[in-house]
């Protein structure tokens, strides 16, 4: 969300990113509202005075002049009445279009509708040349019965799976190793709860628009969150954060449930797009200095690039367009991964910098230097996100005879040069 004194001084620039952003959101009609509001609260206020007034004279009047004096107290405090109503239809007309208001896109964000206009700005590691038809991660999985694909969808539905015996345990070491690494950059583990109240996704940007995509458990007024970044951003939802806290660093593990509703069709073999995952989450709270964000920004990129290098993954960095990053970011980067079998990069890491924009939904707030209280900015990125990373995991160190090398940084771990 934006400030509405940003928006009524910057109606232009809200008007582009909104177009830039695919951002559906009339600007016109959200500053008009904050003018009635603006003036209704004054004119309560003006009536509420007049009344005060009246009652106050009302001791040291003439007893004749009395009951008029009441007729007319009454009168200004049904028209403040009537005025409170009209204020409240119309404050909450305003609140869900503030809603809807996109963040300011950062200057360097291709401009274009979709990820076809995202750009490619780094490339790590060669994808490698096979000397034999290499297998996709379907076909290794089942040869080595590294999971359950088939038999658990009965019991579960589509997009379901079950990892079992070294990959199981391939999983777990993968998010130790990367809990060792947060940890040792100073980020404070959490396992975090999937299930979160509907105004923590209002508070991330997910609500109002992505309702489709999270399963609900309406009987408890709940919603299983897509993403650890749902339960961070409202942990500390009305407190008055010190100087001193801040920045907070969270790797928030949890497991995340998406519908995938707009993705029928898409991704329908084995563990790249699944309903239920496991994500180590990267989550900053800092002071809201552009600089420091940005700084925390590339931080967090580096850290998700350290993994696939840990992982010997080869990889790419891609700057992502406006119509791709989504309403509340101010800069997104998404890491995509090589994988074999689809001769492409595929998008395994998605680091965001949202400035003040999630911290207005979510009232985050901290005392500067100066005791003035301020927004915070928020920023999250992926460290590891599973199922998924162990597709190009498995495809890029496949030996011929449907073995895989282990990457060197998994081997202790697991025990041995082989999964
Ligand atoms: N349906 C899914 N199945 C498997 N993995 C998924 C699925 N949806 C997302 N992911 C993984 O989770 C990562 C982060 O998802 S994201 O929506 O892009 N971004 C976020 O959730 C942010 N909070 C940063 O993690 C993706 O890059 C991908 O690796």
């Amino acid at each position: 969300m934006l400030s509405l004194t940003f928006i009524r001084e910057n109606a232009e620039a809200v008007r582009t990113a909104a177009a830039q952003k695919n951002a559906v959101v009339d600007v016109d009609r959200l500053i008009e509202l904050d003018g009635e509001v603006r003036s209704l609260k004054s004119r309560i206020d003006e009536l509420r005075r007049q009344r005060n007034e009246i009652s106050a004279s009302f001791k040291t009047a003439d007893p004749s002049e009395r009951p008029a004096l009441g007729a007319k107290a009454k009168a200004f405090g049904a028209e403040a009445a009537e005025a409170e109503t009209a204020l409240t239809g119309k404050s909450d007309e305003l609140n869900a279009l503030l809603l809807r208001v996109p963040n300011i896109p950062w200057s360097g964000a291709p401009v274009g509708p979709d990820e076809s206009a995202n750009v490619v700005v780094r490339t790590e590691g060669t994808p490698r040349q096979f000397e034999f038809e290499p297998r996709d991660h379907v076909a290794l999985v089942e040869m080595n019965d590294w999971a359950d694909l088939g038999r658990i969808t009965q019991v579960s539905g589509s997009r379901q799976y079950c990892l079992k015996g070294r990959l199981a345990l391939l999983e777990q070491a993968l998010m130790f190793h990367a809990q060792q690494k947060l940890a040792a950059e100073g980020f404070t583990l959490m396992t975090v709860p999937a299930l979160a109240r509907p105004q923590a996704f209002v508070a991330t940007g997910h609500f109002p628009g992505h309702e489709e995509e999270a399963y609900q458990i309406e009987k408890d007024d709940l919603y299983l969150a897509g993403t650890g970044e749902i339960a961070l951003t409202s942990l500390h939802t009305g407190e008055i954060l010190d100087a001193a806290q801040l920045p907070i660093l969270y790797a928030g593990y949890s497991p995340c449930f998406r519908r995938e509703a707009g993705s029928a069709g898409r991704d329908v073999r084995g563990l790249l797009r699944v309903h239920q995952f496991y994500k180590l989450e990267q989550y900053v709270l800092c002071e809201d200095d552009d600089e420091v964000s940005a700084a925390w920004h590339k931080r967090l990129l580096a850290n998700a690039e350290g993994l696939l290098q840990d992982l010997e993954i080869p990889y790419q960095v891609v700057e992502t367009s406006t119509g791709d990053m989504g309403l509340g970011k101010f800069r997104m980067n998404d890491i995509e991964s090589w994988v074999p079998s689809l001769g492409k990069y595929r998008e395994t890491h998605s680091c965001s910098t949202l400035h003040d924009w999630q911290a207005r939904r979510a009232n985050l707030r901290w005392r500067d230097g100066d005791r003035k209280v301020r927004f915070v900015h928020t920023l999250n990125n992926t460290a590891l996100a599973s199922p998924r990373i162990l597709v190009p995991l498995l495809e890029n160190h496949q030996q011929e005879d449907g073995r895989v090398r282990l990457p060197e940084a998994l081997q202790g771990l697991m025990g041995g040069e082989y999964l």
